[in-house]
């Protein structure tokens, strides 16, 4: 996948968020007007401009009512939701043109082409066809040679890289991916993330939903954890994860143990399957030496050490099982 254009150099008068959304909730109703479920239960979030941001949480949590309320799809109950500097109330299609979102659902119309999928966004968008820029983008998403063929013959992964395309074409400052790398191949994931690095290189906002916790950790710089339509952490990825205070430490005995030396009680500490002692602790408390001076004292030879920072998986099971602090 190829560059696009950068955002403009004269970036004084751009707003520091890309989104801001205060005390956002949203109550979905029945068919009989009455409250059926809340989903967003008073969402305060900045999303610092230039960021690659991850919305992390569990099924259910309300990610995609976030996403469908900034795309236009769903409406809010309450609260105020700007991009880019621009309240989706008071100016929705200026707001709109801030964005480009991938659904998570794969909607497509079958009876056009590629191209004429892309062509018809941007007519939408009223990109004159001057600025169109039709082909650089579906070359950037690996779709060049399936231009002229019709949707409904391209696969699930060719589908989505249409979307993504698709959400391009007004060249949008913010991108906003819910779910893009569900059931799709490692290939497409890697050259997707691959362009989504360069376009965020290149000053465009970054904005994804994923299960993949990994992918989230490698990629993004600021992460917000929602639970049951609440944030329940929203910080730089390094900080969330130092605020876990919790690192493991790997110690291979000389000589295979039988058993954990009884000095390590009161220890949250365990033999693995290949021999090794491992022992979790909090680095703000404990250091890593008094735990290897308390092993040798038990008579443990040690061959080797390693230790193991806590993860964004960690973070997530500590914040959103059930009767969890936030951290
Ligand atoms: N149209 C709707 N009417 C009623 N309730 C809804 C509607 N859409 C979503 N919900 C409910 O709102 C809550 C939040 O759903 P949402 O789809 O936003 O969660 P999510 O975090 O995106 O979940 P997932 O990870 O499974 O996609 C859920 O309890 C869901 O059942």
């Amino acid at each position: 996948m190829t560059a696009r254009r950068p955002e403009p150099a004269s970036a004084q008068h751009l707003p520091a968020n890309a989104i801001e959304l205060k005390g956002l909730e949203k109550i979905y109703r029945g068919t009989d007007g009455q409250p059926s479920k809340q989903a967003l239960k008073g969402i305060d979030l900045e999303v610092p401009r230039g960021s690659f941001f991850a919305l992390l949480g569990p099924n259910g949590a309300g990610k995609s009512t976030l996403i469908n309320i900034l795309a236009g799809l769903v409406v809010k109950s309450a609260g105020s939701v700007s991009l880019f500097g621009i309240d989706i109330e008071r100016n929705p299609r200026r707001a709109r043109l801030a964005i480009g979102v991938v659904p998570q659902e794969l909607n497509f119309d079958p009876f056009f082409t590629a191209r004429e999928a892309l062509e018809l966004q941007a007519g939408l968008y009223g990109v004159p066809r001057s600025q169109r820029r039709t082909e650089e983008i579906l070359a950037a998403v690996g779709l060049l040679d399936k231009a002229d063929a019709y949707a409904r013959l391209l696969s699930g992964g060719m589908r989505r890289r249409l979307l993504v395309a698709k959400a391009l074409v007004h060249s949008p400052p913010v991108v906003i991916l819910d779910e893009p790398t569900a059931g799709v191949d490692v290939e497409l994931r890697r050259s997707l993330w691959a362009y989504m690095r360069q376009l965020n290189a290149q000053g465009v906002t970054v904005v994804l939903t994923t299960h993949y916790l990994e992918e989230a950790e490698q990629l993004c710089d600021r992460i917000a954890i929602i639970n049951h339509g609440e944030v329940v952490a929203c910080d730089t990825k390094d900080t969330l994860i130092r605020r876990l205070d919790s690192k493991e430490l790997l110690v291979t005995p000389a000589e295979r143990l039988q058993a954990l030396p009884s000095s390590l009680a009161g220890l949250d500490a365990a033999l693995d399957e290949q021999g090794r002692v491992r022992i979790r602790y909090r680095p703000s408390g404990t250091r890593a030496g008094e735990l290897l001076d308390r092993l040798r004292d038990a008579g443990v030879s040690i061959a080797d050490i390693a230790t193991r920072e806590a993860d964004l998986e960690e973070l997530f099971v500590r914040l959103t099982s059930q009767g969890s602090q936030a951290a």
